[in-house]
This record gives structure tokens, C-alpha cells and sequence, in this order.
């Protein structure tokens, strides 16, 4: 290359420092007169740079960041210098260009822009094309056309976040329009936009929001193939979790089917539930498995727990002691949020006696547990009679200040101490007196203690194994083994360790939170035990042990793309396994499809919050909402949408439905017959009218109880309805469809719909924590009752005592047709609920 050089102009001799200025290989070096010199790397330049012919002088203006001038040049040779310069400029700016385009076609044309490959894309085209739109102008005049139309395209978006959608937005409108013929033909229906959208879109993360019947099965299944055919992807690097192995064989059959309607030559890929994954991977690390039966027999696993219970309570005295203290949730009957609570609950004491107050209970199993024979009196003068000892015992509830629960004024309440004590004194009767007080601080048990040394009464603990035994013959070993072997559950499926088990429990303001806590770490201590005595694993080690293996290295992931079915019900514990498969593979895309308004997994870990905050939890994505269904019509979505979407923690969707409808399709049934309670007879009313318009019209009956789809179906089975027959319950009904349903069982109370069972406290406060709407959960099984129907959803509800969902249904004004002028709107509770 010549050697381009500017000295100083004649004037410049005596005003600038500079002895020439010349272009040495990728920089612009200036040489200063007392032998120094400084040079300007070509590719710090961030624009073209511009010479300025003066009346003496040329002086030539650098563009790298700031701007730096170079004054006083012989203005012939700066003009010549500064147009060489340029030119070395606009090369390099070429070969930035085409490595720019070359990174465009790679991350952005040949394939979905993935969120991992947007930092390359900035820092080598990105700010490339900002600084083209700082001066356009400039660029146009040295880069060739093609170049400059690269640049302008790219410099419509503002942003690099815009950018990036754009270059998405190109990306799906070629790729839409390339494989059209494909998405015709590639599921036994055209896939819908929304669909297509969804199937194509691979970023690093994606979200497929559903709602009901909205054919996310066939966006995994075309999903799979499009990879597979289109994108060239080997069907082993692509992995499919189901929920469960119904739902993993229903995707291979429809894969299967697809690939042979379509002609197509095409092994499927690796279809698994999560516990299959879980046993695949371990096997893989070459672990001998030995799965543990109380895996799948909830009778061995109640066995075995009932046993080491019995044993622990016969031998360990405090472990006894704290669980006889724990046998019922704690109540502070002075505590005004708890009051309602009170009044309801009936305790069932060890000596069989029943008790209205908490507090009466802890006495009464005390007394108990040191062998000391008492009656409940419960009257205005004593709450307990010891026979042995001739002395009464009085539990007066009230607190340090005097105050009690009621609004009674503290004068009355020392009134009544005083006349309590006045009482026993004048008939000469020996009282032991506790206080409320003496509970909230811990003091109760002390108290009785040193009250009935006074007046000479032996206290010798009860033998554990006499203690043991009347636990077994009452209720209430069998209901405290249920709820601790959910706890168990809850623990392992949440993954919880000692010290996360002790925070929820205390996080969830139970009062005796560290008792429950010593009480759960002994059980999960014990069954980890067993399982290591079995040698063996449950199916949530499967999942963390596996996990476990992935990490450590000893297991390869081969998987560059992993779909996830039903992701609205996914634990902790499977997110954890999924993340780990992501970190270790080959940077695989994850694609979850699911529905929010489907969660109903919640007692075996689903974990809603991962899908409604999956941006916060999981991490930025792509979203792709299927709103059309094809399984409904519209009145039923109506009816089933507004009544999901009043939980404002649903994501709102608009769904559109592929059948139109011009009257209601969800009917409101009483359920008398000739004016008696009879829900089978109504049912068999409603089968008996479908089967006269259509006899092979399938319908299912669905319960939030099975017991209840029992009785339904013994009173039917003498009938021979040509119709096929379903009885589901709602948890079992996911995913199901039929033409016609009929969901029973719509009482109030515990057993009711929704259920009025608050739940266990220690089971909720160790399950996945749960939006705050009330009967959240509930609430969207009846979302999933109602949109299992093709044609009608028919509800059948007693005209009086019917739950809060049909009394909302009715009183909120849903597009129903209320088929029996039983059901009265409740004008009050309308009111209220309009002026709130
Ligand atoms: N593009 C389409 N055109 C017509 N029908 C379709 C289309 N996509 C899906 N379907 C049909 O819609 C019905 C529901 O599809 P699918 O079972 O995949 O839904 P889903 O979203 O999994 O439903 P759910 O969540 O209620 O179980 C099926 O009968 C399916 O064939």
C-alpha cells in the first residue's frame, strides 16, 4: 500500500506539535516533533472520518467514541490522507458487515433467535448498526448496496430488544410461509396459526399456554415432527415428558399414527413420564435399582409407618409425649381470628371424654398421661372432677390483663374467679385452678404439676405402651398416621430438608411448630432409613437421585430439545431435574405446554407458580397462547372461562371456539325426583333423554369423590343404555373428553364442591405454596369438569344447601340455563357482592 503521510501546512510549523500523520497497517499514527508518537486503532473508529479544508490549513476529525481533531495539516496531503483513510475504514467496516450477516444467518434466518444467542448478535451487529444510524449518509457513500440494505433493515428497530423481535418476527413469517404444506397436512387437522407458531418457535425457553381442548397434544406431536423433518434434528435428541404413562403412550400412538398417515420415514423420539426419565437416567450411571414397594402400595408404605410409629411411641417417652400434645392443631380460644374455628370444633380426649375447648383437651390428655382418673363437669363451677383425690379442677380462660374472649368486661370476669373460688371454700372442696394465661406461656403442664403435688396428689407418668394402646383404639392414631403420611409426602415431593421443613411450618404460624418439626424430622429420618434397609428407592429419590447423576457427570444428556406435557402440575423436584438436563446437555431448547387454568396437582407438588411466574422462576422465553378450542362450543367456554378467570392470578385469554352456539350448554339440574333426593335418578333422566336424540353419544359422570360416582354407578348398572358410560372424578378426568357430562355433588361442607375442608394446616403449610384466591384449586376442577363436554355440561345441585360455585353461577348472572325454578337467586348476596 502507498504510503500515505501529512505534515504540517507552512502555518502549522509554528502551532501544532505534530511532525506527520501516516496510516500504518490498522491504525492512524500521529508523530509527534519530539519523537513520540500515538496511534488510533482503525477498528476503535465508530464512523467515517471528516476533513475540513481551511483558508491555510486542512484539519481531519477522527470518530472513536469522542472525537479527536488534527489541526494545522498541509491541506492536500490531509484531504489524500483522510480519503485513504476512509477507504481503510469502509473495508473493515465491509468484513464487519459480513461477519455480521454471516452471524444474522446462523442465529437468526436459519433457526429461531434463541435468547443465549442475542449477546452475540449485539455486540457484533447490534451496535454495528447503531452506529450506521448515527450517519447514514456517510456509510452509503463507501459501503456497496447490499451492505447498506443489510444495515437499513437491521436499523428500523430502536432497541436491541426490538431488534430481536423483528428478526423473530421475519424468522416465523418465512418459516410459516416455507412449511405450509407441512402444517396442512403433518396432524389429522390443519394446525392453526397459533399452533404453527408454537411449534416452530425454539428459543432457549418457550411457554405454550392452553386452555382446555386447545390441541396441545398436537402441538407436541407436529412439534416433534417438525424437528425431526424440517430441522433435521435426530429424533433420539429429542426428548417428550408426560404426565403420567397414559398420557406418554397416548403421544406415542398419535406419533406414531402422524408419522405412517403422512408416509413418512421416521423412528419416534424418546417419549417418557418423568419417573421413567428418572430410572432411564439412573441406569444409565449404572445403578442397580431396587424400586421400594410402598413406591406403588399405599397399604404396605401405611403398614410400615403404623408399625414404626407404634414401636417409637411404645419406647421414646418425649416423642410419645409430643405427639399425645400435637394429636389436634392447637387453638388460642382468646385469639379473636381463631374464634369461629372454636366454636365448631369437638376434641376427643385419650380417657374418650368430648371437650368443647382446646385447652380442656390438653388438660384432660394430661391427666391422662400421669393416670389421673377425671370427669368433665364443664359447668359454671369446675371443668373437671378427680374422684381419686376428691378435687376439682377449674380452667378459667382468661389472660394476664384478665381479659377472656368474649366481650365480656374484665370486672366480670374477676367477678366470676372470685365466685368460682367463694363456691368451693364455702362447700369446703379442695380446686385447682389453670389460667389461659398459664397455656400461652408454656406453663399449663407446670402448673397442674405443682397444683396437684399441693394437695398430695402422686404424679408418675403413664407406662408408653398403656398410652399407646388407648391411641389405637381410638380414631385418632389412624387420622394423625393419614395426615402425617401426606406430610411425607409433601416433604419428599418438595424435596425438604430438617431445617426447610422447620422453616415452612414455622413460617405458616402453626403454634406448636416446634413440636410438629421434631415430630416430621423423626418420621422423614425414618423412612429415608427403611428405604436405605430395603436397599431400595421411592419415585421422588428417583427423581433427585437422577438428577444427582446428571450432575456429578457420570451420565451424558443427549437431548437438544426437551418438551414438557401438562408443565402447569410440575414439581419442584421434576423443575430441579429438567434444570439440571438443561445446564448438562447440549444446550437444549425447553418447550413447556400447559394450561394455568388446569393446575390440580397441588397435593402431589404441582407447583402452579412455575407456570404463572415462569419469567421470574424459570427464566425470559418465548410465549405462545393457544386460544382456539376445538373440543367445545361457546357457551360452554363462557361459562367455564369467566368462572376460572375470576381468580385474578390466572392469566387472562380469550379464548375463541371452533363450534358456535346460540342458546346455553350448561344446565343447572335440582336433583329431586318426585320431590325426594335422588341424584342416580336424575342422572338417569339426563342419560335417558340424550340416548333418545343420539344412543351412541358418549357421557361421562364426573365427582370431585368417587364414592359418590359409585352409588351413580350401581343404581344404572341394571339399564342398558347403548351410550358408552364414563364415571371419572374430576382429578381424573384431565385430559378426557366426552360428549355429554354430568358433574354431581355440589352440597356444601366438607365433602361438598368446593370442598369446605380448610385442609390439613401442616400439610398445606408443607406443600408448594398456592395463590391466596379462596378455593383457587377447586376452583379450576370444575374449570376441567366443564370443558370435558363436546356438546352440554349438565350440573346437578340440591335446591337448598348448594356450595358457593352454584350459588355464584346463579347469582352472578353466567349465560346458564337454570332448568329448575327451585334455585332461588340469593338477592342479599348479589346485592353485597355488587356494592364490593
Ligand atoms: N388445528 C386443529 N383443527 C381441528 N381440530 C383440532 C386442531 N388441533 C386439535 N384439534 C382437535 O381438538 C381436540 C383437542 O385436542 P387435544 O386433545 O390435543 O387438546 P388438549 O389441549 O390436550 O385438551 P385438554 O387440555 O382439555 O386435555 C382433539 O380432538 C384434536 O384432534
Amino acid at each position: 500500500m502507498a504510503q500515505f503521510i501529512a505534515t504540517p501546512s507552512g502555518l502549522g510549523r509554528f502551532f501544532t506539535r505534530i511532525s506527520t500523520v501516516t496510516i500504518k497497517q490498522n491504525s492512524l499514527v500521529i508523530h509527534f516533533k519530539n519523537n513520540t508518537s500515538r496511534a488510533y486503532l482503525i477498528s476503535d473508529f465508530t464512523n467515517f472520518s471528516h476533513f475540513k479544508k481551511g483558508l491555510f490549513s486542512g484539519k481531519i476529525t477522527l470518530n472513536h467514541g469522542t472525537k479527536t481533531v488534527i489541526s494545522f495539516l498541509n491541506k492536500k496531503q490531509a484531504q489524500t490522507l483522510s480519503e485513504q483513510l476512509n477507504s481503510v475504514f469502509s473495508n473493515y467496516l465491509e468484513e464487519k458487515v459480513n461477519t455480521a450477516k454471516t452471524l444474522v444467518k446462523r442465529y437468526a434466518t436459519n433457526e429461531y433467535l434463541r435468547d443465549s444467542n442475542v449477546p452475540v448478535l449485539k455486540s457484533a451487529v447490534f451496535s454495528l448498526v447503531q452506529q450506521y444510524g448515527a450517519s447514514p449518509s456517510l456509510w452509503q457513500q463507501y459501503l456497496s448496496i447490499t451492505d447498506i440494505k443489510f444495515l437499513t433493515i437491521l436499523s428500523s428497530s430502536p432497541t436491541a430488544a426490538h431488534a430481536t423481535e423483528q428478526l423473530r418476527k421475519t424468522y416465523e413469517q418465512k418459516t410459516l410461509a416455507a412449511r405450509a404444506d407441512f402444517y396442512n397436512v403433518i396432524e389429522s387437522n390443519p394446525l392453526t396459526q397459533e399452533q404453527r407458531l408454537g411449534v416452530i418457535r425454539n428459543n432457549d425457553k418457550n411457554l405454550v399456554l392452553a386452555a382446555a381442548g386447545t390441541g396441545k397434544t398436537s402441538v407436541i406431536v407436529a412439534k416433534a415432527l417438525d424437528l425431526i423433518v424440517q430441522e433435521g434434528v435426530k429424533p433420539e435428541h429429542i426428548l417428550i415428558l408426560a404426565y403420567n404413562k397414559n398420557a406418554a403412550n397416548e403421544l406415542t400412538e398419535r406419533f406414531n399414527l402422524r408419522v405412517q398417515q403422512a408416509n413418512l420415514n421416521v423412528t419416534p423420539p424418546t417419549i417418557l413420564t418423568f419417573h421413567a426419565l428418572g430410572l432411564k437416567l439412573l441406569k444409565s450411571d449404572n445403578k442397580t435399582l431396587n424400586l421400594s414397594p410402598f413406591a406403588k402400595d399405599a397399604l404396605a408404605l401405611n403398614k410400615w409407618f403404623t408399625q414404626w410409629l407404634g414401636n417409637t411411641l411404645k419406647t421414646d417417652s418425649r416423642f410419645c409425649k409430643t405427639f399425645v400434645e400435637t394429636l389436634y392443631e392447637p387453638n388460642d380460644s382468646l385469639n379473636t381470628a381463631t374464634k369461629t374455628a372454636i366454636k365448631a370444633q369437638i376434641y376427643h380426649t385419650l380417657s374418650g371424654l368430648k371437650v368443647s375447648s382446646y385447652q380442656h383437651l390438653l388438660i384432660a390428655n394430661w391427666l391422662y398421661m400421669y393416670g389421673i382418673e377425671h370427669t368433665y363437669q364443664n359447668d359454671d363451677t369446675a371443668d373437671f372432677y378427680l374422684p381419686q383425690h376428691n378435687i376439682y379442677l377449674v380452667h378459667f380462660a382468661i389472660d394476664r390483663q384478665g381479659n377472656s374472649a368474649q366481650n365480656i368486661t374484665k370486672s366480670h370476669n374477676s367477678g366470676h374467679v372470685k365466685s368460682v373460688r367463694a363456691h368451693h371454700k364455702k362447700h369446703g372442696q379442695m380446686l385447682v385452678q389453670t389460667f389461659h394465661y398459664n397455656w400461652q406461656e408454656s406453663q399449663l403442664e407446670q402448673r397442674l404439676k405443682t397444683q396437684l403435688q399441693k394437695h398430695n396428689v402422686n404424679i408418675k407418668p403413664l407406662d408408653n405402651h398403656a398410652v399407646y394402646e388407648r391411641l389405637s383404639a381410638t380414631e385418632l392414631l389412624k387420622q394423625n398416621i393419614n395426615k402425617y403420611l401426606n406430610c411425607l409426602s409433601a416433604i419428599r415431593g418438595e424435596h425438604l430438608s430438617s431445617s426447610q421443613i422447620a422453616a415452612r411450618i414455622a413460617k405458616s404460624g402453626i403454634i406448636n411448630h416446634k413440636r410438629y418439626t421434631t415430630l416430621l424430622v423423626a418420621m422423614q429420618r425414618a423412612y429415608a432409613e427403611k428405604l436405605k434397609e430395603q436397599g431400595a428407592i421411592d419415585f421422588d429419590d428417583m427423581i433427585t437421585s437422577a438428577e444427582q447423576a446428571v450432575k456429578s457427570g457420570k451420565v451424558s444428556v443427549p437431548w437438544r430439545h426437551i418438551l414438557v406435557d401438562e408443565f402447569q402440575d410440575i414439581s419442584c423436584a421434576r423443575m430441579a431435574l429438567l434444570n439440571t438436563l438443561i445446564k448438562s446437555g447440549p444446550q437444549p431448547c425447553l418447550t413447556a405446554v400447559g394450561d394455568d387454568w388446569q393446575a390440580i396437582y397441588r397435593f402431589s407438588g404441582g407447583n402452579l407458580a412455575l407456570t404463572t411466574r415462569f419469567n421470574d422462576l424459570i427464566g425470559s422465553h418465548s410465549l405462545t397462547l393457544l386460544q382456539k378450542t376445538f373440543r367445545y362450543n361457546n357457551s360452554i367456554s363462557e361459562v367455564a372461562g369467566r368462572f376460572v378467570m375470576q381468580n385474578p392470578e390466572q392469566y387472562k385469554k380469550h379464548i375463541t371456539t371452533h363450534t358456535q352456539v346460540s342458546t346455553p350448554q350448561v344446565v343447572l339440574l335440582d336433583d329431586l325426583h318426585q320431590g325426594k333426593k335422588s341424584v342416580a335418578l336424575k342422572v338417569q333422566q339426563i342419560i335417558a333423554t340424550i340416548n333418545k336424540n343420539n344412543s351412541t353419544a358418549s357421557i361421562a359422570v364426573l365427582s370431585r369423590y368417587r364414592f359418590m360416582l359409585n352409588e351413580v354407578e350401581q343404581h344404572l348398572a341394571g339399564n342398558n343404555f347403548a351410550n358408552p358410560l364414563h364415571f371419572w372424578t374430576l382429578h381424573g378426568a384431565k385430559g378426557l373428553e366426552a360428549d355429554y357430562c354430568i358433574i354431581i355433588g355440589f352440597e356444601q361442607g366438607k365433602l361438598g364442591f368446593p370442598s369446605n375442608n380448610p385442609g390439613n394446616l401442616l400439610v398445606e403449610a408443607l406443600l408448594p405454596t398456592q395463590d391466596t384466591f379462596k378455593h383457587s384449586e377447586e376452583r379450576r376442577l370444575l374449570y376441567v369438569g366443564i370443558t370435558r363436554a363436546k356438546h352440554k355440561s349438565y350440573l346437578i345441585a340440591p335446591p337448598s344447601g348448594y356450595s358457593e360455585f352454584i350459588s355464584e353461577l346463579i347469582n352472578d348472572n353466567y349465560p346458564i340455563d337454570i332448568a329448575s325454578n327451585l334455585f332461588a337467586k340469593q338477592t342479599n348476596s348479589r346485592i353485597s357482592k355488587d356494592n364490593g
